[in-house]
Protein backbone atom coordinates (compact mmCIF):
# COMPACT_ATOMS: atom_id res chain seq x y z
CA UNK A 1 0.00 0.00 0.00
CA UNK A 2 1.31 3.12 -0.91
CA UNK A 3 2.55 5.99 1.97
CA UNK A 4 0.37 9.04 1.84
CA UNK A 5 2.59 12.19 1.94
CA UNK A 6 0.94 15.37 2.77
CA UNK A 7 2.87 18.74 1.35
CA UNK A 8 2.34 22.60 1.18
CA UNK A 9 2.90 25.31 -1.04
CA UNK A 10 3.21 28.35 1.22
CA UNK A 11 2.90 30.90 -0.55
CA UNK A 12 3.92 34.53 0.68
CA UNK A 13 2.15 38.28 0.32
CA UNK A 14 4.50 38.70 -2.93
CA UNK A 15 3.33 35.36 -4.41
CA UNK A 16 6.63 33.25 -3.53
CA UNK A 17 6.39 29.68 -2.76
CA UNK A 18 8.65 28.14 0.41
CA UNK A 19 10.55 24.97 -0.46
CA UNK A 20 12.67 23.34 1.57
CA UNK A 21 16.31 21.05 1.06
CA UNK A 22 16.24 17.24 2.27
CA UNK A 23 19.03 16.84 4.28
CA UNK A 24 21.79 14.47 4.15
CA UNK A 25 20.63 10.52 5.00
CA UNK A 26 16.84 10.87 3.66
CA UNK A 27 15.74 9.91 0.69
CA UNK A 28 16.22 13.04 -2.19
CA UNK A 29 18.87 14.08 -0.02
CA UNK A 30 19.73 18.01 -1.18
CA UNK A 31 16.73 17.91 -3.60
CA UNK A 32 13.83 20.44 -2.70
CA UNK A 33 10.82 19.77 -1.88
CA UNK A 34 7.31 21.63 -0.12
CA UNK A 35 7.89 21.27 3.17
CA UNK A 36 5.63 18.25 4.65
CA UNK A 37 5.48 14.79 5.52
CA UNK A 38 3.44 11.48 5.99
CA UNK A 39 0.01 10.98 7.21
CA UNK A 40 -0.26 8.86 10.11
CA UNK A 41 -2.51 6.39 11.32
CA UNK A 42 -5.93 7.93 12.06
CA UNK A 43 -5.08 11.51 10.79
CA UNK A 44 -6.62 13.22 8.05
CA UNK A 45 -4.58 14.60 5.16
CA UNK A 46 -4.88 18.31 6.22
CA UNK A 47 -4.53 17.49 10.13
CA UNK A 48 -1.46 15.64 9.27
CA UNK A 49 -0.14 18.80 7.17
CA UNK A 50 -1.13 20.79 10.22
CA UNK A 51 1.74 18.56 12.73
CA UNK A 52 4.34 18.72 9.74
CA UNK A 53 4.45 22.01 9.37
CA UNK A 54 4.59 22.65 13.01
CA UNK A 55 7.21 20.02 13.37
CA UNK A 56 9.20 20.90 10.41
CA UNK A 57 8.64 25.26 10.16
CA UNK A 58 7.05 26.02 13.86
CA UNK A 59 4.39 27.60 12.15
CA UNK A 60 0.55 27.22 13.51
CA UNK A 61 -1.72 26.63 10.36
CA UNK A 62 -5.38 26.71 10.60
CA UNK A 63 -6.80 23.37 8.54
CA UNK A 64 -9.48 25.38 7.05
CA UNK A 65 -6.64 27.60 5.61
CA UNK A 66 -5.64 25.16 3.64
CA UNK A 67 -6.55 24.37 -0.17
CA UNK A 68 -5.79 20.48 -1.79
CA UNK A 69 -4.20 22.01 -5.29
CA UNK A 70 -3.22 18.35 -7.16
CA UNK A 71 -1.92 15.38 -6.01
CA UNK A 72 1.10 13.36 -8.05
CA UNK A 73 1.67 9.04 -7.00
CA UNK A 74 4.21 6.45 -7.92
CA UNK A 75 3.57 2.95 -6.88
CA UNK A 76 4.89 3.85 -3.53
CA UNK A 77 3.78 7.62 -2.79
CA UNK A 78 0.81 9.27 -3.08
CA UNK A 79 1.67 13.15 -2.37
CA UNK A 80 -0.97 15.36 -1.91
CA UNK A 81 0.02 19.21 -2.31
CA UNK A 82 -1.67 21.97 -0.89
CA UNK A 83 -1.36 25.61 -1.03
CA UNK A 84 -1.64 27.18 2.38
CA UNK A 85 -1.54 31.13 2.70
CA UNK A 86 -2.36 31.57 6.43
CA UNK A 87 0.29 31.23 9.26
CA UNK A 88 1.32 32.38 12.06
CA UNK A 89 5.25 32.41 13.27
CA UNK A 90 7.99 32.44 11.61
CA UNK A 91 9.21 29.59 9.67
CA UNK A 92 12.42 28.12 10.83
CA UNK A 93 14.10 24.99 9.21
CA UNK A 94 14.31 21.78 11.54
CA UNK A 95 14.28 19.03 9.08
CA UNK A 96 15.53 20.89 6.52
CA UNK A 97 18.88 21.85 5.31
CA UNK A 98 18.15 25.17 4.35
CA UNK A 99 14.67 27.02 3.70
CA UNK A 100 14.27 29.19 0.71
CA UNK A 101 11.38 31.25 -1.21
CA UNK A 102 10.87 30.84 -4.42
CA UNK A 103 9.46 32.67 -7.25
CA UNK A 104 6.96 30.40 -9.15
CA UNK A 105 8.37 30.64 -12.39
CA UNK A 106 12.01 29.48 -11.60
CA UNK A 107 10.52 27.10 -9.55
CA UNK A 108 11.31 24.66 -11.93
CA UNK A 109 15.10 24.96 -11.99
CA UNK A 110 15.73 23.66 -8.77
CA UNK A 111 16.68 20.14 -8.35
CA UNK A 112 13.54 18.11 -7.14
CA UNK A 113 12.30 14.61 -6.15
CA UNK A 114 10.20 13.50 -9.34
CA UNK A 115 7.12 13.83 -7.88
CA UNK A 116 7.65 17.45 -6.96
CA UNK A 117 8.88 17.83 -10.41
CA UNK A 118 5.57 16.48 -11.97
CA UNK A 119 3.23 18.79 -10.17
CA UNK A 120 5.21 21.82 -11.07
CA UNK A 121 5.66 20.94 -14.70
CA UNK A 122 1.59 20.48 -14.27
CA UNK A 123 1.27 23.69 -12.59
CA UNK A 124 3.41 25.52 -15.28
CA UNK A 125 2.01 23.75 -17.79
CA UNK A 126 -2.13 24.77 -16.80
CA UNK A 127 -1.06 27.90 -15.62
CA UNK A 128 -2.19 26.69 -11.97
CA UNK A 129 0.17 29.07 -10.49
CA UNK A 130 -3.02 31.30 -11.11
CA UNK A 131 -3.72 29.52 -7.67
CA UNK A 132 -0.50 30.42 -6.21
CA UNK A 133 -0.07 34.19 -7.47
CA UNK A 134 -4.16 34.92 -6.71
N1 LIG B 1 7.47 16.34 2.49
C1 LIG B 1 7.62 16.01 1.22
N2 LIG B 1 7.92 14.73 0.88
C2 LIG B 1 8.07 14.47 -0.43
C3 LIG B 1 7.92 15.46 -1.42
N3 LIG B 1 8.15 14.89 -2.63
C4 LIG B 1 8.42 13.59 -2.43
O1 LIG B 1 8.67 12.76 -3.29
N4 LIG B 1 8.37 13.33 -1.09
C5 LIG B 1 8.61 12.01 -0.54
C6 LIG B 1 9.96 11.89 0.11
C7 LIG B 1 9.69 10.83 1.15
O2 LIG B 1 9.80 9.54 0.52
C8 LIG B 1 8.26 11.06 1.55
C9 LIG B 1 8.14 11.93 2.77
O3 LIG B 1 8.92 11.41 3.76
P1 LIG B 1 9.52 12.26 4.94
O4 LIG B 1 10.73 11.53 5.41
O5 LIG B 1 9.69 13.69 4.57
O6 LIG B 1 8.34 12.11 5.95
P2 LIG B 1 8.26 12.54 7.47
O7 LIG B 1 8.44 14.02 7.58
O8 LIG B 1 6.97 11.97 7.95
O9 LIG B 1 9.57 11.93 8.12
P3 LIG B 1 10.01 10.56 8.77
O10 LIG B 1 9.23 10.47 10.04
O11 LIG B 1 9.74 9.45 7.83
O12 LIG B 1 11.47 10.80 8.96
O13 LIG B 1 7.64 11.71 0.45
C10 LIG B 1 7.60 16.79 -1.03
O14 LIG B 1 7.45 17.72 -1.83
N5 LIG B 1 7.47 17.01 0.29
Amino acid sequence: MPTIVVAAGSIDADGRVMMQRRPAGKAHAGLWEFPGGKVEVGEAPSEALVRELREELGIVVDVTSQCSIDFAATEHVILLLFACRCWQGDMIASAADELRWAVPAYLAELPMPPLDVALVQRMLDQRRLDRFTL
